[in-house]
C-alpha cells in the first residue's frame, strides 16, 4: 500500500539510494523524492488555503501523500504524473475509498500535457522542470488563484528576490511581470524520502488579474541585454549594445524601426542613450531596477522607435 513504511524485497539487495515504498524504487531522474513527514503534508495543504469548492492540480502525485490531503480538502483532484507504477500505485491507493470519484489522474509529462481548468495548484514538483513549469502555469488561462509549490531553496528565493537582492535575477522579473510570489514556508531534505542534496521552501505564486500584456519576444530579448551584466549600469551596457550595432549593424537583439538605415548606425548610440537619459536610467543597475521601471525603460524606447527582439 502506498504510503506505507520503507521496506526491503526479500532475496534481493537494496541499491543504496534506492528506498521503496509500497514495492516502488524511486528515480532520481524523474525528481522522485516523496514527502515522508505528514505534519507537513497537513502544513502545506492549510496553507494553500484550498477551499471546499476547489478543483486541484496536483503535479507529480507520486504515491499519493499530499494527493490524499488534497481529496480531503478540496472538490476534485486532478494529478499529472509521468511514470506509470506511480499511476498504478494512486489507484490502487485510493480505489474503493471515499474520494476514489473525486481524483482523476493523467498519465504523462506535465510539460506535455494540455492542463485541465483548475482554481488552484498544490504540488511537491521535481525540481529539474521547475523553470517551464513555472511558466507553464504563469501562461495558463483562465488564470487560476494561485499555486503553491515547493521548489529547491535557490530557485524560490528567485522567484521572490526584491530589486537589489542577491538572487534578483531575468527570472525574478519574468515571473513577478505575471504573478505576485510569497515564500510560505522553508522545508529541510530529511523531510523527503530520499531525502534531495538541496533544501527546499514552498511559495505561493498568485497570477496577476488583470495581466500586464507584454510583447513577450521583445521583452526577453529586452531582459536579456538588461541582465547580461546586471552589476554594471544600463548606460555601460547599452554603450556597449549600439557599439556591436555600429561595427556589423547585424545586432539581432535591438533595432531601429524601417526608414532610418544608412548613417543612422552612429546616431542610433545617441538616441539609445538620449532615451537612457531621458528615464534617468543611465546610471541605473538592472540588479536594483523594480519591474516598473523596467516596464517604463522598455516603453520609452519604444516611443523612440527602438525595438527588441
Ligand atoms: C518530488 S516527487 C513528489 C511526489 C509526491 N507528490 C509527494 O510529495 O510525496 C515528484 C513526482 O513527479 C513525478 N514527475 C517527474 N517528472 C514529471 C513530469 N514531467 N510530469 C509529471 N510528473 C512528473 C515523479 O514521478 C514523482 O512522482
Amino acid at each position: 500500500m502506498a504510503g506505507g513504511k520503507a521496506k526491503k524485497e526479500k532475496g534481493k539487495p537494496q541499491q543504496q539510494h534506492m528506498p521503496y515504498q509500497g514495492g516502488i524504487s524511486f528515480h532520481k531522474s524523474k525528481g522522485q523524492h516523496i514527502l515522508k513527514n505528514p505534519l507537513l503534508v497537513d502544513s502545506i495543504v492549510q496553507k494553500a488555503g484550498v477551499k471546499s469548492t476547489d478543483v486541484i492540480l496536483e503535479i507529480g502525485p507520486g504515491t499519493g501523500n499530499l494527493t490524499k490531503k488534497l481529496l480531503e480538502a478540496g472538490k476534485k483532484v486532478i494529478a499529472v504524473e509521468i511514470d506509470p507504477r506511480m499511476v498504478l500505485e494512486l489507484q490502487r491507493r485510493f480505489q474503493g475509498t471515499p474520494h476514489s470519484n473525486r481524483l482523476t489522474v493523467i498519465q504523462g509529462d506535465v510539460l506535455k500535457t494540455e492542463l485541465p481548468y483548475f482554481d488552484i495548484c498544490v504540488a511537491n514538483i521535481p525540481y529539474q522542470i521547475s523553470s517551464p513549469l513555472t511558466f507553464k502555469l504563469l501562461n495558463h488561462q483562465p488564470a487560476f488563484r494561485a499555486a503553491i509549490i515547493m521548489f529547491q531553496r535557490e530557485f524560490a528565493m528567485r522567484l521572490v528576490a526584491q530589486p537589489g537582492d542577491k538572487l534578483y535575477c531575468r527570472l525574478t522579473v519574468n515571473t513577478q511581470l505575471h504573478a505576485r510570489v510569497f515564500h510560505l514556508l522553508k522545508v529541510g531534505r530529511n523531510n523527503f524520502r530520499p531525502p534531495p542534496k538541496v533544501d527546499s521552501s514552498v511559495v505561493r505564486i498568485e497570477p496577476r488579474k488583470p495581466r500586464i500584456e507584454v510583447k513577450q519576444k521583445e521583452w526577453d530579448g529586452f531582459l536579456r541585454i538588461c541582465f547580461n551584466r546586471k552589476n554594471k549600469t544600463l548606460g555601460s551596457i547599452f554603450r556597449q549594445k549600439s557599439m556591436e550595432m555600429d561595427d556589423d549593424g547585424d545586432d539581432d537583439e535591438m533595432e531601429v524601426e524601417d526608414g532610418e538605415a544608412d548613417g543612422v548606425q552612429s546616431e542610433f548610440k545617441d538616441k539609445v542613450l538620449g532615451v537612457l537619459k531621458e528615464g534617468d536610467f543611465e546610471e541605473k543597475r538592472s540588479s536594483k531596477l523594480t519591474l516598473q521601471e523596467f516596464l517604463y525603460l522598455l516603453s520609452l524606447f519604444n516611443k523612440a522607435g527602438i525595438h527588441f527582439s
